[in-house]
């Protein structure tokens, strides 16, 4: 069902052709990108997963998160991982990615992120705009259990209540959705329909492996020329390729694209040469660059989710995101509610927070080289000292708002701490940090700008060929990342085209 014209899960259809650009993974960034690319040339968007429209466990709020309770590793639509650290994670196998399987709360980057970034003020506004017109909501009316979370949030010292903005503000705010007023879930992959249908291609269930490379011979770098890809979900080990388009004479060359996340992105640079040559060696990966920062630098929040204690009558709730979020403590913790699945029929209602800027980072090595396997990834949690401060710290503010006024009126109980009554000592909050640290999936990085690529996000020591999503990101952008990472596609989409027009 609404599968467009542009898409087909048939390799004959695409293999051995050529296209302007070639884009790897449709997720957050990936999706965006390949529909704004497609206004002038031709674009293959290559994603590893199947369509999400039919789906109710994807499109449905009030089947959030069930896939928790059903995935697995080689097929399902989010892909379960297990971080070194012994964290429970999921990534996004679907067109849509982890659009397709994340709370949906949109909200845009502070003004300082993008300043820092570099980009251009007047065309990110654009591009959010062009964004939000598509898949972003406002919730006109806030679910009662929403009501007392803001209530709780206002009483626990998160202020000011800002009422409705996709700003990432200090205090309390209604923010954006990707869910709409019937609880339907829209995807980046909606974004693929403001494209040229002309000029897309949309190739689903097959795997990119690799990127191939031309050697000039003209003193330059190795050129991307194409991809290979596998079959997603059979095993037979038959191997395709495209390329891209041969440019006209005079012309310039386009490029591949590698949009497919923080876990994927550094795996497929691995897979394709790109990366520390002495761990390559130990996969008999041939190497082309020996790019040592490939892999490093990933991140995530440390989080932890607190089970507020409530009644059967509301245990048989549906689960639903959040439409209420806090930004804490001058923005070091951002915190909020979810109803999440216990079981099939029953939830739990959940106080969740992350340290908004940790300083540990972590490492992504490959396990294998089949691309369909997850990667290794250790996020080194509290690796950094002031990391466990800080998660005491939002601990204290989880505990206080759960024991708000508010909250307690709301579920008839009185709740406690994490550790006993909720006066916890600093030890005591320490070693459930520790031991409970848990994620709301912002991991991002392994691809850094500056070090893996360049400030256009071309990766450095070739020609051809960039990444663009969360694996470029040094830090988690405003409240949390889709938003920002949509527009990214957007964004780099135009400035693409307008570099390559200024070509001709
Ligand atoms: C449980 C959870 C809840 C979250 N909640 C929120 C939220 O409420 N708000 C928010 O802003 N953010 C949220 N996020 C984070 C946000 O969804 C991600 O940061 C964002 O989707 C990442 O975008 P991306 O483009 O980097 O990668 P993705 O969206 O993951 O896209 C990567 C795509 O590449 C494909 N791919 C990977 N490898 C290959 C390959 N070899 N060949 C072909 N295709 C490939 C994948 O299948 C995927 O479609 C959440 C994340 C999780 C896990």
């Amino acid at each position: 069902a609404n599968i467009g014209p542009f898409m087909t899960a048939d390799v004959n259809e695409v293999a051995g052709k050529s296209f302007d650009y070639i884009v790897v993974g449709g997720g957050a960034c990936g999706c965006p990108l390949a529909a704004t690319l497609s206004k002038s040339y031709s674009v293959l968007l290559v994603e590893r997963g199947g369509s999400p429209y039919g789906n109710h466990l994807i499109e449905d709020e009030s089947s959030l998160s069930l896939y928790s309770l059903i995935t697995n590793e080689s097929s399902s639509f989010a892909q379960p991982f297990v971080s070194e650290d012994g964290v429970a994670n999921y990534r996004g196998r679907v067109l849509g990615g982890t659009t397709a399987i994340n709370g949906g709360f949109y909200s845009r980057a502070s003004e300082d992120f993008i300043e820092r970034a570099g980009w251009d003020g007047e065309l990110v506004k654009d591009a959010y705009e062009w964004v939000e017109s598509k898949v972003v909501f406002r919730p006109y009316e806030l679910t009662p259990w929403q009501s007392a979370v803001k209530e709780a949030l206002v009483e626990a010292g998160v202020t000011p209540f800002n009422g409705f903005t996709l700003e990432h503000v200090e205090g309390t705010k209604i923010g954006g959705r990707i869910f709409d007023g019937n609880r339907k879930r829209h995807t980046s992959a909606d974004l693929l329909t403001l494209g040229n249908f002309e000029r897309l291609t949309v190739l689903l269930n097959a795997t990119v492996q690799n990127v191939i490379f031309q050697h000039a011979g003209d003193g330059r770098g190795p050129a991307a020329r194409g991809i290979r890809f596998i079959n997603s979900y059979n095993n037979n080990s038959d191997v395709y390729e495209v390329y891209l388009n041969q440019p006209k004479k005079g012309g310039s060359w386009g490029d591949v694209i590698l949009s497919a996340g923080a876990l994927g992105s550094p795996q497929i640079l691995m897979l394709s040469g790109i990366g520390p040559h002495d761990h390559l060696k130990q996969l008999n990966i041939s190497p082309l660059i020996n790019t040592t920062e490939v892999g490093k630098g990933i991140q995530d929040n440390p989080s932890l989710a607190f089970g507020l204690n409530i009644s059967q009558a509301l245990q048989k709730q549906p689960p639903a995101g959040a439409q209420i979020v806090g930004i804490a403590n001058d923005f070091r913790f951002i915190i909020g509610s979810l109803t999440v699945p216990m079981s099939l029929n029953t939830t739990i209602k959940i106080i969740s927070a992350k340290v908004a800027d940790p300083l540990s980072r972590g490492e992504l090595r490959l396990n294998s080289t089949d691309p369909r396997q997850n990667p290794s990834v250790k996020f080194n949690y509290f690796e950094k000292e002031s990391d466990l401060d800080e998660c005491v710290q939002m601990a204290r503010l989880i505990e206080r708002a759960a024991r708000t006024e508010s909250i307690e009126k709301f579920l008839g109980r009185t709740q406690s701490g994490f550790v006993d009554g909720g006066a916890s000592t600093e030890e005591e909050l320490r070693e459930y940090c520790k031991k409970n640290v848990s994620t709301i999936g912002h991991y991002h990085g392994g691809c850094l700008v500056g070090s893996v690529v360049d400030g256009d996000y071309k990766v450095f020591g070739v020609e051809g060929l960039r990444v663009l999503d969360g694996s470029t990101f040094l830090d988690s952008p405003g409240t949390n990342p889709m938003a920002t990472l949509m527009m990214l596609g957007r964004y780099q989409g135009l400035k693409m085209l307008r570099d390559r027009h200024g070509d001709k």
